[in-house]
């Protein structure tokens, strides 16, 4: 049994499996996963959700369509979303151990640690590398409360077989905004509870606030400046309660209050890699402490965000240092990102608080398009569209959507900013008409 390679990497995720793959073809490479091959993001993240929310766009449109040529609503039915949910994830773990057995990459099930700086154990088998690289991911932050026992996470939320009538989300970021759109388009009373009163603190808060508006109107109730302190467990349910006086009984609670990195299990003490609460520290070539061993993806102590394009990104980056194809520091490209709620809400490159603080650097352009023929036609209720100039150059160089096309526009303001397209030359391109893409030029 083969047990030195040239690389080892910790996870099966989109990050383990992107650096396995591209380090493939001239290293003997070995992948270990302790649960669910593929990772977070086509298990129990990006692709699960995305699919149980078609349903919720479809019912969208069709609602804002109504008396505008539809009548009448679908409804969803949970378990059939859910089935067809599972018609995806079911098959993600074998058909990823497979593409990397036909890879040539050797794979092992087991929890990995390290028992010094260059030997890892898994199954209680040593391994020796090279290089190792750690893409353990992330798992979600369970508050230390009384009754934590009773709480779920996103986890058991993207796999219920029957939706609960009354849930509550603590937290009021990515997960909870987006999983409670699903929960209350499917019809459960859904409750938010927000220590502040703040969601999705890194986007626009004239597009977030609309959203709260958005959200409230479809029946998700909002409890703003509320921490919970206990939960307690009855007949009646879940009831969710705090020294101020909240009395909250739902079926189901769900802590979607941020994500820790999965390091506890790994002895990084013994390799000699420091850490912080935010993860594996690295420098900007990605090498942790121990100059043998990388990090990359939702493990990592960086300010980027967290995301599937950011961890394959990485995971390319340091295949290029251990290739020796590449030697300078990493630089980040744009990343885009978006809330997929109802609408969306989706930004790239200078944020709108980045352009307002610095007025004599960047103008901003904030348009309500809500008029404009292509939302008009889809009968948006509101749609803005924000984009940012440096005014030095007048080149764009960020943009920000809130609307039901936020994910597409976003994608093309990502190749306007990145291509530094001018609005001369967009002007000269012919797009399809009438098209999101045949409206750009009016948003220079
Ligand atoms: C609900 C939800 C929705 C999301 N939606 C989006 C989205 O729409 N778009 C987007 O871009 N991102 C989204 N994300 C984020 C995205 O899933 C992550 O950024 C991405 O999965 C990170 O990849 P990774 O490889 O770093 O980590 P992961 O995908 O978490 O993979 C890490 C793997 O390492 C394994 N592991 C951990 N410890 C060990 C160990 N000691 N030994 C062996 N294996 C170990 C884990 O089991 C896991 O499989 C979402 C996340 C969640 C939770
Ligand atoms: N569409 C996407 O791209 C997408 C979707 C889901 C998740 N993700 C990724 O997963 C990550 C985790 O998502 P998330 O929603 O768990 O985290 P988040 O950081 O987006 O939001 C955490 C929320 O919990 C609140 N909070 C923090 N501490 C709290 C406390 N002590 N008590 C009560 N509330 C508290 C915060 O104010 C915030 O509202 C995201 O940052 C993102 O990287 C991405």
């Amino acid at each position: 049994m083969q047990t030195h390679f040239d690389t080892i990497v910790i996870g099966g995720g989109p990050g383990g499996l992107a650096a396995a793959y591209s380090l493939a073809e001239q290293q003997s490479v070995l992948v270990a996963e302790n649960d669910l091959w593929g990772g977070t993001c086509p298990n129990r993240g990006c692709d699960p959700k995305k699919m149980l929310y078609s349903a919720v766009e479809i019912l969208d449109q069709q609602q804002a369509l109504q008396a505008h040529g539809l009548r009448g609503k679908s409804t969803i039915n949970w378990s059939e979303l859910m089935a067809f949910k599972r018609h995806y994830t079911q098959q993600v773990p074998e058909n990823t151990l497979n593409g990397l057995q036909s890879a040539g990459i050797q794979t092992i099930t087991g929890t990995a640690h390290f028992v010094d700086s260059q030997t890892l154990q898994i199954n209680k088998i040593n391994y020796t590398a090279a290089h190792f690289i750690i893409a353990t991911g992330q798992t979600p932050t369970i508050p230390t409360i009384d009754g934590q026992e009773f709480l779920q996470t996103s986890n058991q939320f993207l796999d219920l077989k029957h939706l609960p009538d009354k849930i509550a989300f603590i937290g009021a970021g990515y997960i909870a905004i987006e999983l409670a759109n699903i929960a209350v388009t499917a019809g459960a009373e859904v409750h938010i509870i927000q220590h502040n009163n703040r969601i999705l603190r890194d986007f626009p808060v004239a597009m977030t606030s609309e959203l709260v508006t958005s959200l409230q109107n479809k029946g998700v109730q909002f409890h703003f400046g509320t921490t919970v302190t206990g939960i307690h467990k009855s007949a009646k349910g879940l009831t969710l309660n705090n020294p101020d006086g909240l009395m909250l009984t739902v079926n189901a609670v769900f802590a979607a209050m941020g994500r820790k990195p999965n390091i506890a299990q790994l002895a990084l003490e013994k390799a000699g890699v420091t850490t912080s609460n935010h993860g594996i520290q690295v420098d900007d070539h990605l090498m942790s402490s121990n100059p043998r061993i990388y990090a990359i993806g939702d493990v990592v102590d960086r300010p980027q965000p967290k995301l599937t394009p950011v961890a394959g990104f990485e995971a390319r980056y340091v295949a290029g240092q251990l290739l020796q194809t590449n030697t300078t520091a990493i630089a980040y490209p744009l990343i885009p990102h978006t809330v997929y709620a109802s609408p969306q809400i989706s930004q790239v490159g200078i944020t709108v608080k980045t352009a307002q603080d610095n007025p004599r650097q960047y103008r901003i352009k904030q348009q309500t398009t809500t008029n404009w023929y292509t939302f008009n036609r889809i009968k948006e209720s509101n749609a803005i569209v924000t984009t940012i100039f440096e005014r030095q150059t007048n080149q764009l160089v960020g943009a920000a959507a809130y609307t039901t096309l936020a994910e597409e526009l976003i994608n093309y303001f990502t190749t306007l900013i990145k291509n530094q397209t001018t609005a001369t030359e967009l002007t000269d391109t012919i797009y399809n008409y009438p098209s999101p893409a045949s409206d750009l030029k009016y948003y220079y």
